[in-house]
């Protein structure tokens, strides 16, 4: 049997006196199953991403036991394999990569084979530039091969940033909040690639505080709140209006159209 992508088992992450940013979080995401983890700002999504990417660790609670999280079976993993297998897209990577003036595309692109931001004096093989060209067709942004990396407009650093993730082939993409800064409707085409890559095979794992970034494809949800998971279940089950004013702490109702959904506050 295949291990899960993600294994939390009562986890928590703490800083300070106050309230801790993770608490008691149990979640098994199986390979396969496009999720979404949805939640208010500070409910601990982030602290999540920051989990499975290595950035944060648990801490040990008040009985010592700091939980534990495992990724495709493992507690330990070399970050560079890791990556490999998982790609991660955030804010923070694509706050660091639009500074980059003298970073070329294809370049940042081909260098998520080394996890580098560049390319220097490392060995760039055809096969890797094939996969980095299929890549970059894939997420719709191929034209953009030539340009300088903080040329870039939000939505088209994304998609060289998701295409960088997906050279290695990952089995899984973690996505936190990859619409933050795009029109809407820019983000509905964007939305629609992700859509494709989603049937290619990669599992999602889509980290919003926005019912409507929820695609067709994702049969699953993780609601947080304040640190810890709501609940946890079918899409269809939970996103409702009585659920969803539990999560966001204020009369919401539920619209439906195709397979979309939106939230409105009353
Ligand atoms: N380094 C830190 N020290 C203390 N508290 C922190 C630290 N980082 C985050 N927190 C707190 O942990 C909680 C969860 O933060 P987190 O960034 O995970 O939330 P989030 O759901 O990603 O929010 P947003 O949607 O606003 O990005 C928040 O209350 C935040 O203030």
């Amino acid at each position: 049997m295949t291990d899960p992508l993600l294994e939390i088992e009562d986890v928590r992450v703490a800083r300070g006196a106050g309230r801790p940013m993770l608490d008691g979080v149990d979640l098994t995401i199986p390979l396969g199953r496009h999720t979404a983890i949805l939640g208010r700002n500070g409910s601990g999504k982030s602290t999540l991403v920051k989990l499975v990417t290595r950035q944060l660790y648990p801490t040990a609670g008040p009985d010592g036991a700091p939980g534990r999280v495992r990724i495709f079976g493992r507690e330990a993993w070399d970050v560079f394999e890791l990556r490999r297998m998982l790609g991660v897209v955030s804010p923070a990577l694509q706050t660091d990569y639009a500074g980059e003036d003298r970073l070329e595309v294809f370049d940042a692109v081909v260098s998520g084979f080394f996890a580098a931001r560049g390319v220097w004096n490392h060995a760039v093989t055809e096969p890797m530039r094939r996969a980095s060209r299929e890549a970059l067709e894939r997420m719709g942004a191929g034209h953009l091969i030539g340009r300088e990396m903080a040329s870039l407009s939000t939505g088209e650093a994304r998609r060289v940033l998701i295409a960088r993730a997906l050279t290695h082939r990952p089995r899984a993409l973690l996505l936190d909040e990859p619409c933050a800064g795009l029109d809407p409707a820019t983000r509905r085409l964007f939305l629609e690639t992700l859509r494709e890559v989603a049937r290619d095979g990669v599992t999602l794992v889509l980290v919003t505080h926005h019912v409507e970034e929820i695609l067709p494809e994702i049969g699953h949800l993780v609601l947080l709140r304040e640190g810890r998971v709501l609940a946890e279940g079918a899409k269809a089950e939970l996103l409702t209006g009585a659920v969803l004013s539990d999560l966001f702490g204020m009369a919401t109702t539920v619209e439906r159209r195709g397979d979309w959904s939106w939230a409105h506050l009353d």
